[in-house]
């Protein structure tokens, strides 16, 4: 029985603009024991399937399934598999740490959890703070209680959505030592990041979502191997010709484009001089997962415009 189940997942909200389609008949499945790493570009849709996955947003089609529990017909033990660290710091003020901890097992209906409440404090590194209260904590102290309030009941699926966005490095390292041990452990972990050096360390599958839709989904090795293998790098202050510039990747002066060859090399850089552009600074460097996605997006962006032309003209 896999970890997660999605299946024609679609949501769809009503905004003022009329109706906006966040997720488009969205299926996979996580297996057991899996590191997951769910991406996409921001307004992609991963907080809205976590939310449904989550039963905070209840999905317009589909089902899904945690340990083989609907969430929405069989929510309770659906919920009970799940730890969801949110985006968000929410917080009642008033508690202290502890007392949060052992409310929240009290939600999850444990008593005499202190034990594993002792563990959390020490591998999140909070002990000292145990008796602090919330509101006196650091955003960063925030962000590990609820990592800590999300592991409480030991769920066997573990969702972490944006975990690191804006944390210190000495969190980062402390949550992934403890998540990646939770996870040969045999927990099973779905990870939504923005940072793909994050993911391309720690997920051994990816799912890529872009506007709704999963547009890649393979072995995160697999999709390394999809990368052209080498990129072109250079600075220029000139416009780049029409062609070059629908395929790179400009930051400010900084050019990218795929190039696999010295003959790719020498094709580029020879259209460069030929528009009267210069290209200084220029070095080649091995392509990573931000190329491939890129690639991925500016594919399936391309291929829905189409869709919605033929539509327009139909
Ligand atoms: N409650 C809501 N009402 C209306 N539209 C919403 C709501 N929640 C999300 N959306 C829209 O749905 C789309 C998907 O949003 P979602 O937050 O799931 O994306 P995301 O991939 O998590 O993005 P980010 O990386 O920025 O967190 C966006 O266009 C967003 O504006």
């Amino acid at each position: 029985m896999p970890a997660v189940s999605f299946q024609n997942i679609s949501k769809t909200y009503a905004t003022p603009k009329g109706e906006l389609q966040a997720l488009r008949s969205v299926s996979f499945d996580i297996e057991q024991g899996e590191f997951f790493g769910l991406l996409g570009p921001n307004g992609a849709g991963k907080t809205t399937l976590i939310s449904v996955l989550a039963g905070l947003a209840k999905a317009t089609g589909g089902t899904a399934r945690v340990h083989g529990h609907d969430v929405q017909t069989d929510y309770q033990a659906a919920r009970r598999a799940l730890g969801v660290v949110p985006q968000e710091l929410v917080f009642d003020p008033f508690f202290t740490v502890r007392e949060a901890l052992r409310f929240q097992s009290g939600y999850f209906g444990i008593q005499k959890n202190g034990a594993w409440i002792d563990e959390l404090l020490h591998s999140l590194g909070l002990t000292d703070k145990a008796s602090a209260n919330m509101r006196q904590l650091s955003g960063g102290m925030k962000r590990r209680v609820l990592v800590a309030l999300a592991l409480v009941h030991k769920p066997q699926v573990i969702v972490l959505d944006e975990p690191t966005a804006g944390v210190d490095v000495e969190l980062r390292q402390t949550l992934w030592q403890f998540v990646s041990q939770l996870n040969k452990q045999g927990s099973t972990v779905l990870l939504t990041t923005h940072y793909l050096e994050e993911a391309e360390a720690l997920c051994g599958r990816l799912a890529l979502l872009n506007r709704g839709e999963v547009v890649a989904l393979d072995r995160t090795s697999q999709l390394l191997k999809r990368a052209a293998s080498n990129i072109l790098r250079f600075k220029t202050d000139d416009v780049l010709p029409a062609e070059l510039a629908a395929q790179a990747r400009i930051t400010g002066r900084v050019v990218q484009l795929p190039a696999n060859d010295a003959l790719a090399v020498e094709r580029i850089l020879a259209q460069v001089r030929e528009a009267g552009a210069s290209a200084d600074d220029i070095e080649i460097r091995k392509a990573d997962l931000e190329d491939v996605f890129l690639e991925l997006i500016q594919g399936s962006n391309a291929a829905q415009s189409a869709k919605t032309a033929q539509g327009a003209a139909a």
